[in-house]
């Protein structure tokens, strides 16, 4: 097994409450791991303790360690914003930025890291529409807003935004729950392309969707990892009862 991002004993607050209880797992690269469970279980909080963006809220606290190839991303020499170039992110609901043209928000992760020349922003960005499965809808309007585009093709351009800066992970929050059946359908098979080059944790309520895409499963419930899985294993034959239960639709 190869591992990439290695969590062990993390704990995770919000003020006193206590959000993540000793969570030990590792995830493997190249491979597609869906965090499931009821929600408030600390699905979300989970993924943002992989690229420090937990820290971000003022009452947020946590102990443990996480692994990132073998480096400690919470030791006193790391410096988060890598962390968030190494990790990038796509959240629920499509967030492009909204006075930047659709080049610029591919451009935008760039630019801030100092890249300038034309020719090379221009073949990154067309590389990253290409790769988010967007560039043929968008190749000749590239100057238009990106929130002129559907709630689809936004997030297929978040996802673009995310691939620019050249992450290794890429951390999807629930990405398909604003969208409709058909781009739900792009966005699945998009992961599905796109774990030959990275490894990926997808946090999602629905069960068909985990079952689609994913490798491995994590059921987490009142904050405590329950399970850990092949998917197929997790599905068809789980270890634990409360797993078998959320599963199969008896709660959450
Ligand atoms: N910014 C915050 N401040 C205080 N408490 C928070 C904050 N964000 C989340 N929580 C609490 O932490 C717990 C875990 O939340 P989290 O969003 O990680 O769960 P989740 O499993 O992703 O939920 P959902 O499926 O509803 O998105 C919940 O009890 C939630 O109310």
């Amino acid at each position: 097994m190869n591992e990439q991002v290695n969590v062990i004993d993390l704990n995770a607050y919000f003020g006193h409450i206590h959000v993540l209880k000793g969570i030990n797992i590792a995830i493997e690269q190249k491979q597609v791991t869906a965090i499931i469970g009821p929600s408030g279980c600390g699905k979300s909080t989970f993924i943002r303790c992989i690229n420090r963006l937990h820290e971000v809220v003022p009452s947020a606290r946590l102990s443990g360690e996480v692994f990132l190839d073998g480096k400690n991303i919470y030791a006193p020499d790391v410096d988060p914003i890598e962390i968030r170039h190494r990790v990038g992110m796509v959240f629920q609901r499509p967030n492009p930025f909204p006075v930047l043209s659709i080049y610029d928000n591919v451009a935008a992760g760039l630019k801030l890291n100092g890249v300038r020349k034309r020719g090379q922003l221009d073949g990154i960005v067309e590389e990253s529409l290409k790769m988010a499965a967007l560039w043929d809808e968008v190749k000749d309007k590239l100057g238009a807003s990106g929130v002129s585009l559907s709630g689809g093709q936004q997030q297929r351009l978040c996802i673009a935004r995310a691939l620019a800066v050249k992450p290794e992970i890429i951390l999807f929050d629930e990405p398909c729950s604003a969208l409709d059946p058909i781009s739900t359908g792009k966005i699945e098979e998009l992961i599905f392309r796109l774990k030959q080059d990275y490894t990926i944790i997808i946090v999602t309520h629905n069960m068909q969707q985990a079952a689609r895409v994913s490798d491995r499963a994590a059921f987490f419930l009142l904050g405590e990892l329950i399970e850990f899985d092949r998917t197929e294993m997790m599905f068809e034959a789980p270890a634990d009862k409360r797993t078998e239960d959320y599963i199969t639709g008896r709660f959450g």
